[in-house]
């Protein structure tokens, strides 16, 4: 036993390498190999090869994950980036094997112990689905297609997963509430949070894709809900139609690294810039949900996927942004968000968000934050505000790498007497701010730096954020 674990691995050589890849991929081989791999790392100084640095490890590992799993690069890394080795192999195995059927009692219509009784009746074995929470059942398996019981088209149920639930209980709709859900489609929370509220006050479900909205109809209908809306403009242009909501979902469109095993298409899918993307419509869409949310309301951002961009990111945006601060979700488990990630270092509030993993809760990945509205006054913001938002949304034509190294390249110029950026999430080595070009954090209207770094439509921006926001200046 002592032998074997002082034992050094040595990587194949790249001439080995090169005749793998001629040939079709041994699992067996790969799978030992990726285990030796991860031995090393876990106790590097002792078993590592003489003269191999850990990055060489880590690439080959990153190589041989791709192809025992089939997952492109890009996603390997960024999960390898997001879990320790050990529970990342446990992540991977995870989104092998489906997660279990569950479905949420429609207590509009019944309860799920009458529910439950009368699925047993039919032959399915069942039980609920965990203390958590008072309307799931979780399906082992049945004599009959879940999806088509009488019960079911009555409208006594909903298939959901189970992570599905969790964005609503933290939402905690009440009675009398006005309620936005932002991205509805196809009604799974809407119809939930229609139960929660038992049908009174005024809840409005919105979705961008009117084929999609189609369904949020259908569901509601079915499901006996009556107090809703459905209605399908892009989000982000709702807090120019209405706003006051007491609470506001957004479920928001995401890259889906959460939920490979239900579409494992995501696994190849995905690149740096879409990644990008669904971050930039992210950060937009959180910003209209707040704005769409009366003071003192309540905001639930949520997403299927486990990536830091397109979750602790776009709520430290929000906290730059918008006044508003993030709770508890009311949620008793899962794991807590990341206020630290490589290099970036966000607000340590979001460490209050939520994190979900198939492999530790048996459920769909997903993360949850709650936020509470402090008031409708906009921060005043640098203008590189725009510029980031900018930076991000022509990512198309640079990957993220660019769009990172630009962002520590101003954090280096910051140093130098440049302006003081307030949107991006701190960088570990922070720099020195141009105090003396600034008013409140915002440069001052006709310092040079400002004039030399907008364009038209920043300086714009900038003039009518220096003059307060239109209800005011009116
Ligand atoms: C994760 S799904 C929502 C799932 C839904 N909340 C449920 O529980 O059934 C994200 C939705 O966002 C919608 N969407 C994408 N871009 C949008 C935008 N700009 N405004 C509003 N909805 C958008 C998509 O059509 C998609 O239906």
């Amino acid at each position: 036993m002592n032998i074997q674990q002082s034992e050094k691995y040595t990587l194949p050589s790249g001439e080995e390498i090169e005749k793998e890849v001629l040939l079709p991929p041994d699992l067996t081989v790969l799978k030992s190999r990726i285990k030796e791999v991860i031995g090393v790392l876990s106790d590097f100084t002792i078993k590592r090869e003489e003269g191999r640095d850990r990055v060489e490890y880590l690439e080959q590992l990153r190589k041989d994950l791709c192809t025992y799993y089939s997952y492109n690069d890009f996603l390997m890394e960024a999960f390898m980036e997001t879990f320790p080795l050990g529970e990342l192999i446990e992540f991977l195995e995870a989104n092998e094997t489906p997660r279990p059927m569950t479905i949420r009692t429609n207590t509009l219509k019944t309860r799920r112990r009458d529910l439950a009784q009368a699925l047993i009746n039919r032959g399915v074995n069942l039980d609920p689905i965990g203390k958590w929470s008072k309307v799931g059942l979780v399906i082992y398996n049945s004599q009959v297609p879940v999806g088509a019981t009488p019960e079911y088209l009555a409208g006594h149920y909903i298939l959901q997963g189970a992570s599905s639930f969790l964005p609503v209980m933290a939402l905690a709709p009440q009675e009398g509430d006005k309620v936005l859900d932002m991205s509805a489609a196809p009604g799974g929370k809407t119809s939930h949070i229609a139960a929660l509220m038992k049908n009174t006050g005024m809840l409005f479900a919105n979705d961008a894709n009117p084929d999609r909205a189609k369904a949020v109809v259908g569901n509601l209908h079915r499901l006996g809900v009556t107090n809703a809306v459905v209605m399908t403009y892009d989000g982000k242009i709702l807090p120019k139609m209405s706003r006051g909501y007491n609470r506001v979902l957004l479920d928001a469109p995401c890259s889906g690294s959460g939920v490979i095993s239900k579409d494992p298409s995501a696994k190849t899918s995905k690149d740096s810039k879409d990644i990008a993307r669904c971050s930039h419509l992210q950060k937009e869409l959180i910003l209209a949900a707040i704005d769409c949310a009366d003071e003192g309301g309540y905001i639930v951002y949520s997403t299927c996927s486990v990536l830091v961009q397109e979750n602790e990111w776009v709520v430290d945006y929000a906290l730059k942004k918008r006044h508003v601060k993030v709770v508890e979700t009311g949620l008793d488990f899962g794991r807590d968000g990341f206020p630290r990630f490589q290099k970036l270092v966000f607000h340590p509030s979001v460490k209050l968000c939520k994190r979900f993993y198939p492999h530790t809760h048996n459920m769909d990945g997903f993360f949850v934050a709650k936020l509470k509205k402090i008031s409708n006054n906009i921060p005043s913001a640098a203008p590189e505000v725009e510029e980031e938002v900018a930076e991000e949304k022509n990512s198309d034509d640079s990957d993220e790498e660019t769009v990172k190294s630009k962002r520590m390249k101003r954090k280096k110029g910051k140093a130098n007497g440049s302006l003081n950026k307030k949107t991006g999430p701190k960088i570990t080595k922070n720099g020195t701010d141009a105090k003396d070009d600034k008013v409140n954090g915002v440069a001052k209207k006709g310092s040079a730096i400002v004039k030399k770094k907008m364009g038209k439509q920043q300086k714009k921006v900038l003039n009518n954020k220096m003059k307060g926001p239109k209800k005011l200046r009116k």
